[in-house]
């Protein structure tokens, strides 16, 4: 069966008395299905109330109203592929007089093919294991002793941490941290263990600075000054960090650490609660102190308590976030005032000069940019010193990243109309089985295309049902935690993934985006973090740096980051410490596909870990049909899924508004790409009738009320393209997670200025996501 373009024209009007209607022709399957879904219609859209809150609008986007689901024109094109009308048959709802007839394009055709063919590229079959470039040292040479950790820090590491020896970047900070007293800058790949890889030397100097602890008695100088460190000693330490997740990821693994020096004493001031508390905290004294740079600089203007003129050792983590969401001017005050403030201290052994480490995964003009800010004569600690040499040769911007080696990452070029049905496709393969993926990442672009996607994907059993008859739902036989419980029935970012689960395997699908109330955004990182279940999350980039998420399979980047070092650490949530990870982007054909050449030079062997996966095969290995053979069933397949999500969408106003304001958002963090990448990503370059498709819209594009994209003279025309010159001056909050758009060419770099911004309110407005 190809497209039951019938059943779409079953909407019963109220007024109309509801005889059960009479289903003929087609396949008894057929004739099922169409039953069913009349008798779901005749009910009316899903509520399952308890369960969600209605649909959000995170990204604040207006929308003309929602217009009743119109009839289908259909046309067999030019390829021979069915379009709509014909698919299945010819049952209509009458058609009002003067009512526009939306356009239901076939799938298959029309669509642009890819600039290089799939023979071209290496195959995914063909791809060796590398060796993993940020495990553990598993040599047996290199132990936390041998690199000159004190043995109670190295026992502990050992025996309470589980940390048995030390991963390359580790091996090269302890050593040469604990030999020299110089500023650093410490670069290594994702999840390579870099907050360690600070914390272990700057832990152990602090420890040594104390002879005593705090049980044994006083020691005193010749003047008999009270010289052993406690807590109010004086603050040895800052950390800082961009984000309130980050600072309490980093606080969780540092009060680890000082379990076993108890007399130290690590604290946090990110904002999240009252000022007042912190600065109760800070005036009953603390040795280490992890901060966002906004709340430190506020206390180090405003409360006394606050001494840091023992300051010793300033950590900057997450270089270039910090960069990225504007703390320069913030960040250059604080050094300021930490030079200025600085005093000779009067515990024995306090070096005399501060020792400032940048710390980053990647080396970008803003990153060097906060080292002049911030570090003096500067050592480059990487994890492979025969790096060093490299680097000299290689200078460029782009060339400043590495991938874990072991990770494995493919792209698929799929036609803009093709989107949907072909992440459903390689998510519904994923998790065929269960065991080989049991944890995912999807990324997306904006807020909006978060919520559009979670709902389509955990539509309820009975529509899925009705619209692939072999499925069945495992919803209910999923275990649950009660706090999965809890976010299911109080927040609605947890749900069974309809869409891809099956009977021997239920997965369940968690949203995350920057719109969420922060208690929401904990709870549902940590339900996905502990879910020992087959687990996805779809969220935008706020998941993208330094969380460390046990266990990440596969990162699927559905919309390709805004930036290549974006790119860089959403894919390194998976392939970390040692651990083998799978990563997919979604490309378009066209200037799209140029992107390949970016994402090779994340290797060092120039890209053979970097696999091609052909769109078609995705399509054929999801929806059922046979790779090799020639039958076209699969192309049905796929048909009647995205015919029934754009059902699903056309009969309930609201999920029609949540798939509009999706596209619309989309569109608008499309122009959000860095500059230097928007010859590849070029919102000119878009066909915004097929990506439409995608978002189960059968709107013309025009219609559809985009901010910034002003409709045409060629509205009409099938093949609708965006407009050469995107105007209008009406800002709106649909980028990413909520930024304002591109209006017009000239905004674009003032719209990835505004959508950094808005993250930054996001992320100053978290608080912890207590990952440990
Ligand atoms: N020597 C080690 N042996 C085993 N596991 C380790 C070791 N060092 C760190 N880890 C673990 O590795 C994980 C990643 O560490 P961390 O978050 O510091 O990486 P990162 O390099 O900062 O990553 P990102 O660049 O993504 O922020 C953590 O769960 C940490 O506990």
């Amino acid at each position: 069966m190809a497209d039951d373009g019938m059943l779409l024209n079953f909407a019963i009007s109220d007024s109309v008395i509801k005889a059960e209607p009479k289903f003929k022709g087609g396949t008894w399957r057929d004739r099922l299905s169409a039953k069913k879904i009349a008798q779901h219609r005749a009910k009316g859209p899903r509520k399952d109330a308890g369960d969600r809150k209605p649909p959000a609008n995170p990204n604040h986007i207006q929308v003309s109203g929602a217009r009743p689901a119109k009839r289908q024109r259909t046309d067999r094109d030019h390829d021979g592929h069915a379009s709509s009308r014909d698919q299945g048959g010819e049952h209509r709802k009458q058609q009002q007089p003067g009512q526009a007839r939306p356009f239901v394009s076939s799938l298959f055709s029309k669509n642009p093919t890819p600039k290089n063919d799939v023979e071209d590229e290496p195959k995914d079959a063909t791809v060796e294991d590398a060796k993993p470039t940020n495990a553990p040292l598993i040599d047996g040479m290199d132990t936390f002793t041998n690199l000159g950790l004190s043995p109670t820090l190295a026992a502990h590491l050992l025996t309470k941490l589980e940390l048995k020896a030390p991963t390359a970047i580790q091996k090269s900070s302890i050593t040469q941290l604990l030999k020299e007293e110089c500023d650093a800058f410490i670069q290594a790949e994702t999840g390579s263990g870099k907050t360690l890889a600070y914390l272990l030397p700057l832990v152990q100097r602090i420890m040594a600075l104390s002879k005593a602890k705090a049980s044994e008695a006083v020691k005193r100088d010749a003047d008999g000054n009270d010289v052993s460190v406690h807590r109010d000693s004086g603050l040895f330490a800052i950390v800082l960090a961009p984000t309130r997740e980050l600072c309490k990821q980093i606080s969780v693994v540092l009060e680890g650490l000082l379990r076993c020096a108890n007399w130290l004493v690590a604290g946090t001031v990110i904002g999240g609660e009252k000022k007042k508390s912190e600065k109760a905290r800070l005036r009953k004294g603390l040795n280490i102190l992890v901060a966002t740079p906004g709340r430190l600089a506020d206390h180090l203007e405003n409360t006394q308590a606050l001494d840091v003129s023992n300051v010793r050792w300033l950590v900057l983590d997450e270089g270039d976030r910090l960069m990225d969401l504007g703390f320069e001017d913030e960040i250059q005050g604080i050094v300021k005032k930490l030079d200025a403030r600085q005093r000779p201290s009067r515990i024995p052994g306090v070096p005399t000069r501060r020792t400032t480490i940048l710390c980053s995964a990647t080396l970008k003009m803003n990153v060097q940019r906060l080292g002049e800010i911030s570090l003096k004569d500067a050592i480059h600690i990487k994890a492979d010193p025969a790096d060093e040499d490299e680097e000299s040769k290689t200078k460029t911007e782009e060339d400043a990243f590495r991938v874990p080696a072991q990770l494995k990452q493919s792209y698929a070029v799929v036609a803009a109309k093709l989107r949907l049905v072909t992440l459903t496709a390689f998510l519904k393969r994923t998790f065929m089985r269960k065991g080989s993926v049991m944890k995912a990442i999807i990324f997306v672009s904006c807020a909006d295309s978060v919520e559009f996607h979670f709902e389509v994907f955990t539509r309820n059993a009975s529509e899925r049902k009705s619209g692939n008859e072999s499925e069945t739902s495992d919803a209910k036989e999923t275990e649950t935690t009660k706090e999965e419980d809890d976010n299911r029935h109080l927040h609605g970012t947890i749900a069974p993934a309809t869409a891809f689960s099956n009977s021997s395997n239920p997965v369940t699908l968690h949203k995350l985006h920057g719109s969420l109330p922060q208690h929401v955004r904990t709870a549902t990182l940590n339900s996905f973090a502990k879910n020992r279940n087959p687990s996805v999350l779809v969220c935008t980039d706020v998941a993208s740096r330094g969380l460390d998420l046990p266990n990440v399979d596969l990162v699927i980047e559905y919309d390709p980051a805004f930036s290549a070092e974006e790119h860089l650490h959403r894919i390194g949530r998976t392939a970390r410490v040692g651990r083998d990870g799978r990563a997919l982007i979604f490309l378009l054909p066209g200037n799209e596909e140029n992107y390949v050449e970016i994402l090779k030079r994340g290797y060092r062997d120039g890209g053979k870990a970097l696999t091609r996966t052909d769109a078609n095969d995705i399509l054929k290995r999801g929806f059922g049909g046979n790779i090799g053979s020639d039958n076209v069933d699969w192309e049905e397949k796929t048909t009647d899924w995205q015919m029934d999500v754009e059902r699903w969408a056309q009969d309930n106003s609201e999920y029609l508004e949540m798939a509009r304001r999706a596209y619309q958002s989309h569109i608008r963090a499309y122009a959000t790409h860095v500059s230097s990448e928007r010859n590849m990503f070029n919102i000119k370059e878009l066909h915004l009738g097929h990506l439409a498709k995608s978002f189960a819209l059968r709107d013309r594009p025009s219609k559809i009320n985009v901010p910034g994209l002003r409709p045409g003279k060629d509205d009409a025309k099938k093949d609708f393209k965006a407009e050469r010159k995107p105007a209008g001056k009406k800002g709106g909050r649909g980028d990413r997670d909520g930024a304002s758009a591109a209006n017009n060419n000239n905004d674009v770099a003032e719209a990835a200025r505004l959508m950094r911004a808005k993250l930054k309110e996001h992320m100053a407005g978290a608080s912890e996501f207590n990952l440990a």
